[in-house]
């Protein structure tokens, strides 16, 4: 079953206990600055890997020493929901482990 889309209060709410990350209404984003390329490069194999135990994607950059993710839910037609959250509370946990910040 399709996940509700959150309403905008829902979304803000949800964000006010993840720092860092912001909305546009439409997505949910955050980026991670680190020390260098391959910690970056680093932390963006382990989203990924928690992107597919999830099953639910976002885009994600890898800059110089700059990872950027953003994700909304496609199957809802690009909305925010619940699962996107999920997917910014699991990156929030393994973040600093990585030296993101
Ligand atoms: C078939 C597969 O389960 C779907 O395409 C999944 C994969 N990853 C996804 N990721 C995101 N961000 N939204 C989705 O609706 C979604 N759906």
């Amino acid at each position: 079953m399709a996940p509700e889309p959150l309403t905008r209060q829902q979304t803000d709410e949800a964000l006010a206990a993840l720092p860092g990350w912001s909305t546009d209404g439409d997505s949910v984003s955050r980026t991670y600055s680190l020390g260098k390329h391959l910690p970056a490069a680093a932390l963006v194999m382990h989203v990924a890997a928690i992107q597919e135990e999830l099953n639910h994607h976002s885009e994600i950059s890898l800059g110089y020493n700059t990872v950027s993710v953003t994700v909304n839910t496609h199957s809802v037609g690009g909305r925010v929901t619940e699962k996107d959250i999920e997917l910014a509370r699991r990156i929030e946990e393994i973040a600093p482990g990585h030296g993101a910040s």
